[in-house]
């Protein structure tokens, strides 16, 4: 057995476990899929300056020097949580205090509490970088957006949605079943790209009519956190699945399909 195969053996969800421990890791992983929800929802308004109470161009009036370090420090914060976290190393570690079918579930948590305390100490930053004074083209580009939002969620439901998220694993374990483990795939979107995720992402947060430097901020850093987080998932996606990944990684490009890209 190889480190890799240990850690993902161990990574396993224990079909063990009371009856009550069971619903109640059950429903703990439906809170965390509802807190992620409200989540996503909430970052859609957020970034589009849509709908809800705080954007990204709202907060305290703050001098732009310390708007810029808090906002950084809340990415960073962000970051080192959400890649960590991912890591087989680290979940091999804590899933010695963290009961395994509830890995995923605590995972997806923290990960939006993380991005809950980004969206409500934001720090605006007004200065305008572009403001599309053309009504067509400022249609174009939130359409554009809300197409970036749309490739993010159908893209999580053909990898797999409710694994990704932890409803799978805590449903598993409720009904005493072992988890498979991860599977190598490249359904539909994921023959041309190997980040449909990431690329939405991308699409979502620069495709803005008004662009503010505190837009320009977010979307700036984030784009820089997504290839650093390319290259460790696909660091581990390698050590998972060794030959099969590499040759996907020669076939197909990263984020952009029409020119292979690394
Ligand atoms: C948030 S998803 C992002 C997936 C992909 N990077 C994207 O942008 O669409 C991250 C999870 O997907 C898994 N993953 C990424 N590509 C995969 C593939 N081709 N087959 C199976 N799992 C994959 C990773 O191991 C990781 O657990």
């Amino acid at each position: 057995m190889t480190q890799i195969d240990h850690q993902i053996h161990s990574l396993r969800p224990d079909a063990s476990g009371s009856k009550a421990f069971k619903i109640i890791a059950f429903l703990y992983g439906i809170a965390a899929y509802l807190v992620f929800f409200v989540t996503i929802l909430y970052a859609i308004g957020f970034v589009t300056g849509l709908v809800v109470p705080k954007t990204i161009d709202m907060g305290t009036d703050t001098p732009a020097a310390e708007a810029l370090i808090v906002d950084l420090l809340l990415m960073t914060l962000f970051a080192v949580q959400h890649s960590v976290m991912a890591r087989q190393g680290f979940k091999a570690w804590w899933t010695q205090f963290v009961p395994k079918p509830i890995e995923r579930s605590t995972y997806v948590l923290f990960a939006s509490l993380s991005l809950l305390l980004l969206f409500w100490q934001w720090r605006p930053l007004p200065p305008l970088v572009w403001d599309v004074a053309n009504p067509g083209l400022a249609v174009t580009l939130i359409t554009l957006s809300f197409a970036g939002w749309l490739l993010v969620f159908t893209s999580t439901f053909i990898i797999n949605h409710f694994e990704l998220f932890g409803l799978h694993q805590v449903a598993n374990h409720l009904a005493g079943k072992r988890a498979e483990p991860p599977r190598f795939k490249t359904p539909l979107l994921y023959k041309f790209v190997r980040h449909p995720i990431y690329l939405g992402f991308i699409i979502a947060f620069w495709a803005a009519p008004t662009m503010t430097a505190g837009h320009l901020l977010f979307a700036a850093v984030t784009t820089a956190y997504i290839f650093v987080g390319i290259a460790l998932e696909e660091h581990d996606l390698v050590a998972l699945f060794g030959d099969e990944y590499r040759q996907y990684k020669q076939r197909v490009s990263m984020l952009i399909p029409w020119r292979k890209s690394v």
